[in-house]
């Protein structure tokens, strides 16, 4: 069975694959601080937890956007599956061209989402994550990765938004109703909801322009189905769209 991990900033993604079957998956906090042991303790605990073997796990594959945690995960993978894992990187076989100025630059979870979303649908395309950054991504026709944009993400606009201010509260990003609001947390969650909605299409209608027509727009991350519903540009949500990815450049490496 193949483990597939996506390291981010905020949360470590991990799914477990027997064949193309995701059997489970799992969200843990991003901790540089945590030790090889402690990763490795909490990761088979959960396997424990949700009945799947960790023995079992004969290969596993990781992308990462957090260089500082590498050696510490590369170390569990060693010590607590006896397993070398494929990290991706410089040669990586990915099967899609990256048109990047410089391909190193590009962030492995975007490189990863583009792989999987090609796999399914087919391009041109646009993949969007909503992590902790938002990530736009256009793939082409062709499954060339063209490039795209990033902006900052929903959870930390609205936490430097309540940092920076004397008034304002947390809040819950939630779907909202109206956008004239009589109280302080609806207006903060009206101005969040509508403001990142209108982001997502107006950046998706440049895309869109760019690339020459049409394009399918596929959402991902914690915060899409929040966001999807109300946003007319995109077509599909792929919650597992990053785990799916992983699999498929394990695949085409073995
Ligand atoms: N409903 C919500 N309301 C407010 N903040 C939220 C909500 N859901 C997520 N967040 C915040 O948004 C940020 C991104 O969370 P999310 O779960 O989307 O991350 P992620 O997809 O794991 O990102 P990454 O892959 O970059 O680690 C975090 O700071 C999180 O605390
Ligand atoms: C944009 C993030 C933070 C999204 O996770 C990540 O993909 C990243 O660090 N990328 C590197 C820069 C780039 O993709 O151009
Ligand atoms: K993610």
């Amino acid at each position: 069975m193949l483990l597939v991990i996506d390291v981010g900033n905020t949360n470590i993604v991990l799914g477990v694959f027997d064949g193309k079957d995701l059997l489970d998956h799992w969200r843990i906090s991003t901790d540089r601080l945590r030790t090889t042991d402690e990763y490795g303790v909490l990761i088979r605990n959960l396997f424990n937890f949700n009945e799947v073997n960790a023995d079992q796990i004969d290969a596993i594959i990781i992308s990462s956007v957090v260089p500082p945690v590498m050696p510490t995960l590369e170390r569990m993978c060693q010590r607590y599956f006896g397993v070398m894992p494929l990290i991706i990187g410089p040669g990586v076989k990915t099967g899609m061209d990256i048109k990047y100025d410089n391909p190193r630059e590009v962030g492995a979870d975007r490189i990863v989402n583009a792989v999987g979303a090609y796999a399914k649908y087919g391009g041109p395309l646009i993949i969007i994550d909503f992590g902790t950054a938002t990530t736009f991504c256009a793939v082409s026709a062709g499954g060339d990765y063209l490039g795209g944009a990033i902006a900052p993400g929903i959870g930390i606009s609205t936490e430097a938004l309540v940092q920076r201010t004397a008034k304002l509260p947390r809040i819950e990003v939630v779907t909202t109703e109206r956008v004239i609001c009589r109280n302080t947390v609806q207006s903060m969650q009206a101005g969040v909801f509508f403001g990142f909605v209108g982001q997502v299409e107006g950046v998706v209608g440049e895309m869109k322009k760019e690339l020459g027509g049409k394009a399918k727009v596929v959402a991902t991350g914690g915060l899409s189905v929040i966001i999807a519903p109300a946003a007319k540009s995109i077509d599909v949500v792929e919650p597992m769209l990053t785990l799916e990815g992983l699999r498929v450049i394990y695949d085409r490496n073995h």
